[in-house]
């Protein structure tokens, strides 16, 4: 049987990931060792020969710089690299820049993790006027005002990612496209329930390592089989 593969990445380490600070939509850079982290991965995937057809990216560019270093280090960046704000990280709302233990101190670590890992858990919001001013962002000047989030729960999340998945990438997929997607540590997790059928208790417990590949494995009806890290 015929098997079907295609590489999800989690960005490297970005600075705030460093700083152990919520980040969703903020546009932080790579912290040093993330860039390690993003060419670390890129000697991996030419040491098992992959090459890619098509790049699925966010528009943040902790990923977007982890994906340039992977396809220069392929010597493929001619190929396209698509970015959406589809693939975005979960808007963390206002717990945005704040740091994670101090948001364990003041509302209890079970309460965090279900912020952080909870399926359908509402976070606190961002301010209209933030709000505003996001739209006002030419990364996302061009989308709906009623599409940019006050915060969002993977739940929301999943509803913008999956249907980027079926419309721009599971297509290019089922054409034998070898892809990659180069996102974030939510909007992954939202990808891979989908694809495993994961249930909502199950999905509390994927955590997504930044700056380490993985193989998503589909047969030869391009049905999802089994995913791995490389
Ligand atoms: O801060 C974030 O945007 C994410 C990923 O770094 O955090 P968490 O791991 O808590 O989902």
């Amino acid at each position: 049987m015929k098997i079907y593969k295609l590489i999800l990445m989690r960005h490297g380490e970005s600075k705030w990931n460093k700083l152990n600070k919520f980040t969703g939509w903020k546009d932080i850079d790579l912290s040093e060792t993330g860039i390690s982290e993003a060419k670390e991965c890129a000697k991996l995937l030419k040491s098992k020969e992959f090459n890619f057809n098509y790049a699925y990216t966010s528009v943040l560019k902790r990923s977007i710089h982890t994906m340039w270093t992977i396809i220069k280090h392929l010597n493929q960046s001619w190929i396209p690299i698509k970015k959406s704000w589809h693939l975005n990280e979960r808007h963390y709302g206002s717990l945005q820049g704040l740091n994670k233990d101090d948001v364990i101190k003041e509302y209890g670590n079970e309460q965090v993790q279900k912020w952080r890992r909870g399926f359908d858990v509402a976070l606190p919001q961002i301010t209209l006027s933030e709000k505003k001013t996001l739209a006002l962002d030419p990364k996302y000047s061009h989308i709906n005002i009623d599409d940019i989030p006050l915060s969002e729960s993977l739940k929301n999340t999943s509803e913008r990612v999956i249907p980027f998945w079926k419309t721009h990438i599971y297509p290019n997929l089922k054409a034998k496209k070898n892809i990659i997607i180069v996102a974030h540590g939510n909007s992954l997790r939202a990808l891979i329930k989908h694809l495993s059928n994961m249930n909502d208790a199950d999905i509390m417990k994927l955590d997504i390592a930044t700056g380490i590949p993985m193989v998503y494995e589909f047969n030869n009806y391009f049905e999802p089989i089994k995913y791995y890290y490389l």
